[in-house]
């Protein structure tokens, strides 16, 4: 694991492959002092008035933070890398997206650190915006169908970007796990699982209400029909509102907090077509629900985890698989050996360039386990993320455990599945997910859930 000799900026060329571009050599070196150093986002793109300070971040604090490109004088064996960072607009996108370069960039520092690395290499993102087919159709979240609406133009920004311009190149995309695909994407690769933020959903409700409490017939807002079945089994008298929308659109349903909504709540009073084009469903109104139910890792990360009013445990309510997780993703040419099974050994992955080095730094082995696990077994479902599939997968005292849920649309019926392994390693996590996807096929989880099943 120890890196402890690393070829100094001067040789990588050597290791860069033809078509991936030299990186120019160590970028200027701020000359701001370095009691000025700002706590974020330099040089990750300013933030937005609206974002809120960056929490869960261990350590979010950018290289200069740590006065590294202030020591005087400036270490000349430190070599400065910069990568362009593609991302949604959405606020949660380019808050995940600034968590993850601060996070990669302090990681891989405090890596080099603890590994004394002689040669200390510095990794900046930027952050530029794409624009991705899932921001603008409209429809049930349920039947825009194959997953990856959302990813799809930013890998292919990613793929392009090998070859693009300077304007347009991408190096890396960081993306919500559970929005992506279970199946591998050809020329891409997940460098990196960051540490899974809290996996639990949550309840949103009006006037401090939980599940318990919600009188009878209470409207619950969800675009998700894992959500829907779940909420049908624990309470069958709730009516699920079919909602779609980024978070604050859809926290803004709720009764009492229709500002969270913000300037798209105005939009949607004043013209009825921008709100369609932007929102989806029907006849969508702000506080029109008791209730809904959110991932607890979007709204901490956007700074509204004080509107939660239940957080729900797993055993009532199964997250989506890989929930809470950030997946990095970069070109398969950034490793030698990009085999997903390798990635976590640095000597076998070999990364060609200080972004796969950083990268490999920043993993989070544990949550890359149980993502594995997760997600495996959805793909040997071959369900999506619309399916009404839950998953959860841990490390309990030495094994990895996964818990499933797949549920009949309505709620009625559910099957559940428990296994462990003790096999610690991404194959045996993948393994683990494919026995209890095959067991949970044997029990009948195809015919139950609606799979469509070759
Ligand atoms: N489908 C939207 C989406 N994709 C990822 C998250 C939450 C962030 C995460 O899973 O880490 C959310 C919001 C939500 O479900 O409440």
């Amino acid at each position: 694991m120890a890196r402890r000799s690393r070829s100094s900026p001067s040789t990588q060329p050597v290791l860069i492959p033809p078509g991936l571009r030299k990186l120019p050599p160590a970028a200027p070196v701020d000359a701001a002092p370095a009691d000025a150093a700002p706590t974020n986002t330099t040089p990750v793109a300013p933030a937005r008035p609206n974002t809120p300070p960056d929490r869960g971040v261990r350590a979010g604090r950018s290289a200069r933070a740590y006065g590294l490109s202030h020591t005087s004088p400036i270490r000349r064996d430190m070599s400065h890398h910069e990568y362009i960072l593609g991302t949604r607009g959405s606020a949660l996108a380019l808050t995940q997206s600034r968590i993850a370069a601060e996070t990669v960039t302090s990681l891989y520092t405090e890596h080099q650190a603890h590994h004394g690395a002689a040669d200390a290499e510095v990794v900046d993102f930027t952050l530029r915006t794409v624009k991705t087919e899932g921001d603008v159709l409209t429809g049930p979240l349920a039947t825009l169908g194959g997953t990856g609406v959302f990813a799809a133009a930013l890998r292919q920004r990613l793929l392009d970007g090998e070859n693009a311009s300077e304007e347009n190149r991408v190096d890396m995309a960081v993306h919500s796990l559970k929005d992506l695909p279970s199946a591998p994407c050809p020329g891409l690769v997940i460098a990196a699982t960051l540490k899974r933020e809290d996996p639990r959903d949550a309840l949103v409700a009006r006037d401090g209400l939980t599940l318990d409490t919600l009188p009878e017939g209470s409207r619950v807002g969800t675009g998700s029909p894992r959500r829907a079945a779940q909420l049908r089994a624990l309470r069958p008298d709730l009516e699920i509102v079919d909602i779609r929308g980024n978070v604050g659109t859809r926290i803004g349903r709720v009764k009492g907090l229709e500002e969270h909504a913000g300037k798209q709540v105005v939009l949607r009073q004043n013209t009825e077509t921008s709100e369609r084009a932007d929102h989806g469903v029907g006849t969508e109104r702000s506080g029109d629900c008791d209730a809904v139910v959110l991932a607890v890792s979007g709204l901490k990360r956007l700074g509204k985890e004080e509107l939660i009013t239940e957080y729900l445990d797993p055993t009532r309510m199964l997250p989506a698989p890989g929930q809470g997780a950030l997946a990095l993703e970069v070109r398969e040419s950034e490793f030698e050996n990009p085999d997903p099974a390798v990635l976590a050994d640095p000597e076998v992955a070999r990364p060609v360039r200080a972004l796969g080095r950083a990268l490999l730094a920043a993993n989070h082995h544990e949550t890359r386990l149980a993502v594995s696990a997760e997600r495996a077994l959805l793909r040997r479902l071959e369900a999506g993320c619309a399916a009404p599939i839950g998953a959860y997968a841990h490390v309990v005292e030495g094994d990895l455990v996964l818990s499933v849920v797949v549920a009949s649309p309505d709620g009625t019926d559910m099957l559940r599945h428990t296994s462990a392994t003790a096999e610690l390693d991404v194959p045996g996590a993948e393994r683990l997910g494919v026995r209890v996807a095959e067991d949970l096929l044997q029990m009948g989880a195809a015919a139950l859930a609606g799979l469509d099943l070759k």
